[in-house]
């Protein structure tokens, strides 16, 4: 008997374009939300989205509320969970980067209300995935959470963002080769489940990324349009799987090894970028394909080294000898790496010296 079945949940609405952030109340009203808004956001994003649209909002006739975070914890999603009990909010809007809006997916997923999802940065693959991403002492939650119903990408507010922030989310697309390849591994030798669509979707996103370099470019808008629609592909290949593995292999095991070890160094595209190199060269040895991957980073100004990560060698090997503990995913990493074999891999690709 077939007894198979799958809940795929995507956005229902997805705006995408120039000046986009001022249809956020029309989107609101288009999905029939009632009541009082929940704005989530960080310093930065507050000030160049959350307060505007809290003024359109005040312009409509309604009473926004607006909590700001400093880092993806899980006393964050507390903070928002009872910022949105005390201000009797109906649902919650995250604005900013990767932590604001994973913060906002993983509190309306406790709260049981809507949310929608606000980009401010191009950054990320976590605009429209149902996945929060949270780290926890030694480790680190890939969290089942909240879709969004409505996702608006303003590329005016996107491409005035800082460069590396987009070259961040090109590099968080481009590890979708090495996330595809960890995932095949796992499925061969641990049987874990695994989604031809998801996987197809998610190289097929790499691959388009990746023959559309030439159209990310600093002070391009055209760049915010190409890197968004990617990353928006990327988290619906998460949502299909129902979980991260499309996007998130060993190259994530070594960034989030990394924000324990180094935290702040740089951005998770970057650090994720630089694992994928290594990761592929661990797949693929000399003839792998390490170095299209290093050459398709370059290209659009993303880092390939530790230098260019801000780190010194030790913490780069420490962090590759280390990361598999940090969750119970099965990647190229097996049960971990030697330190000799990893300051081989990681020299031999040119990312330490
Ligand atoms: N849930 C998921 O599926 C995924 C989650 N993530 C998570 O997302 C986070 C990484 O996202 P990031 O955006 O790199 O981090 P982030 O949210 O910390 O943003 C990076 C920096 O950019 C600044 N920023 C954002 N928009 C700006 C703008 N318009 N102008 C100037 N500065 C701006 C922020 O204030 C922050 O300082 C990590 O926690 C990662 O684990 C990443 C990928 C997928
Ligand atoms: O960053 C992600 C995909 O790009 C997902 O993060 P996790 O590794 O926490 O699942
Ligand atoms: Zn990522």
């Amino acid at each position: 008997m077939f007894e198979k079945s799958t809940w795929i949940r995507l956005p229902r609405n997805v705006v995408v374009g120039h000046g986009v952030r001022s249809s956020v109340v029309e989107v609101v009203d288009e999905l029939h939300l009632q009541g009082r808004p929940l704005l989530v956001t960080s310093p930065t994003p507050r000030a160049v989205a959350a307060e505007p649209v809290a003024a359109d909002f005040e312009a409509a006739g309604i009473d926004p509320a607006i909590v700001t975070i400093e880092s993806a914890t899980f006393e964050s999603v507390e903070t928002v969970i009872e910022a949105a009990e005390a201000e009797a909010a109906s649902y919650l809007i995250g604005v900013g980067g990767g932590k604001a809006i994973d913060i906002a997916k993983m509190a309306s997923h406790h709260l049981d209300m809507g949310f929608l999802s606000v980009p401010t940065a191009a950054s990320h693959d976590g605009i429209v995935s149902n996945r929060g991403s949270v780290p926890d002492g030694d480790t680190r939650h890939s969290v089942a959470a909240e879709p969004p119903l409505a996702v608006v990408a303003d590329t005016e507010v996107l491409a005035e963002a800082p460069w590396e922030l987009t070259t961040a989310g090109c590099a968080d697309i481009i590890s979708n080769y090495t996330a595809v390849m960890d995932w095949r591994l796992a499925k061969r030798l641990k049987n874990v489940e695994f989604s031809e669509y998801g996987a197809a979707l998610s190289e097929m996103t790499a691959e388009i990324l990746v023959d559309n370099a030439d159209h990310v470019r600093p002070g391009l808008e055209e760049s915010a349009w190409v890197v968004t629609k990617a990353l928006m592909s990327s988290g619906v290949a998460m949502s299909i799987a129902g979980s991260s593995r499309p996007a998130s292999g060993a190259e994530h095991l070594f960034s989030h090894q990394l924000d324990r070890l180094a935290p702040e160094a740089a951005l998770h595209g970057h650090q994720v970028g630089v694992g994928s190199i290594m990761t592929a060269y661990l797949h693929g040895g000399e003839r792998g394909i390490w170095r299209d991957i290093r050459d398709a980073l370059d290209s659009i100004d993303a880092p390939t080294t530790a230098t260019e990560l801000g780190l010194d060698d030790e913490t780069v090997l420490e962090a590759l000898t280390t990361c598999h503990e940090i969750r119970d995913r099965y990647t190229i990493l097996g049960n971990g790496m030697d330190e000799r074999a990893a300051r081989e891999g990681a020299t031999k690709t040119g990312v330490i010296d």
